[in-house]
């Protein structure tokens, strides 16, 4: 089991693979407010891979997925999608490219319908359309016509990952999706996020903070730790207590 010492400022050397990265992160430093937050982080993730991103509150989870969208800038390293160095591009264009992000706070528009929200996400050369939507989530073909601020929160959450869905992306990136949820709706969006990636082939990256729930459904577990890989393995060599130890 490798883990590194996150203070003595040196990430750990990206995973080997023999699946070419669809997403590669080569020491990037990147700061929030001024304030450094991804302090060298070095991580592969291969197409098809489910990987659980762990953390304690402030360790730089959302700020990893925010930069790997461009929507933080990367002040040093690189970040590379599909082989094409995405470090300094904006962010429609990394979303062209496949990576779509659900937020950790409302990934939607309350004052639009469903089908409109729907509709924003959409993309007509997509292998994901409104039909494999309400085959996922059928409770948003019969509230399609209902404002999206009137819904649940579970509800809502099912729209903010549909909207993710409907650019087809090959990556889905989802913050913490189950925060604030009853125990029966965080189960169906783990099992959501397992379709999204055996169904549709999507790869996956998850940060959730509920480390029982994240060691039945990913693969593989990062640990972040003062923006820095601390732990990188597959959940098979892991425990729960090895990684509360860490958090
Ligand atoms: N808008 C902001 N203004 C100032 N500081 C921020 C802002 N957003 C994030 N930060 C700081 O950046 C650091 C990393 O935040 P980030 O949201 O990436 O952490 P996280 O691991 O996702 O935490 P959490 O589990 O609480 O969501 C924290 O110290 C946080 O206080």
């Amino acid at each position: 089991m490798s883990t590194s010492v996150p203070d003595s400022g040196v990430a750990p050397a990206a995973r080997p693979s023999s699946t070419p990265a669809l997403l590669r992160l080569d020491g990037v430093h990147a700061e929030v407010a001024g304030q450094p937050v991804l302090r060298g982080i070095t991580l592969d993730v291969a197409e098809g891979e489910f990987v659980a991103v762990l953390g304690h509150n402030g360790a730089g989870k959302s700020t990893l997925l925010r930069t790997v969208l461009g929507l933080v800038p990367v002040r040093r390293g690189q970040v590379r999608f599909s082989g094409d160095d995405i470090t300094r591009s904006p962010t429609p264009q990394i979303v062209r490219k496949g990576v779509s992000l659900v937020p950790q706070q409302r990934g939607y528009f309350e004052n639009l319908s469903v089908a409109d929200n729907l509709a924003f996400g959409a993309r007509t050369d997509g292998r994901i359309g409104l039909d494999e939507i309400y085959e996922l989530f059928p409770i948003l073909r019969e509230r399609r016509g209902q404002l999206v601020g009137t819904m649940s929160g579970g509800q809502r959450q099912m729209v903010a990952i549909s909207i993710a869905l409907m650019s087809s992306p090959r990556l889905l990136m989802l913050d913490e999706p189950s925060v604030g949820l009853q125990p029966n709706l965080v189960a169906r969006v783990m099992e959501v996020a397992t379709q999204v990636n055996t169904e549709f082939g999507i790869t996956v990256i998850l940060v959730e903070q509920n480390i029982e729930k994240v060691l039945q459904v990913a693969r593989r577990v990062v640990v972040i730790n003062q923006g820095l890989v601390q732990l990188d393995e597959p959940v098979a060599e892991v425990t729960a207590d090895h990684i509360w130890q860490l958090l």
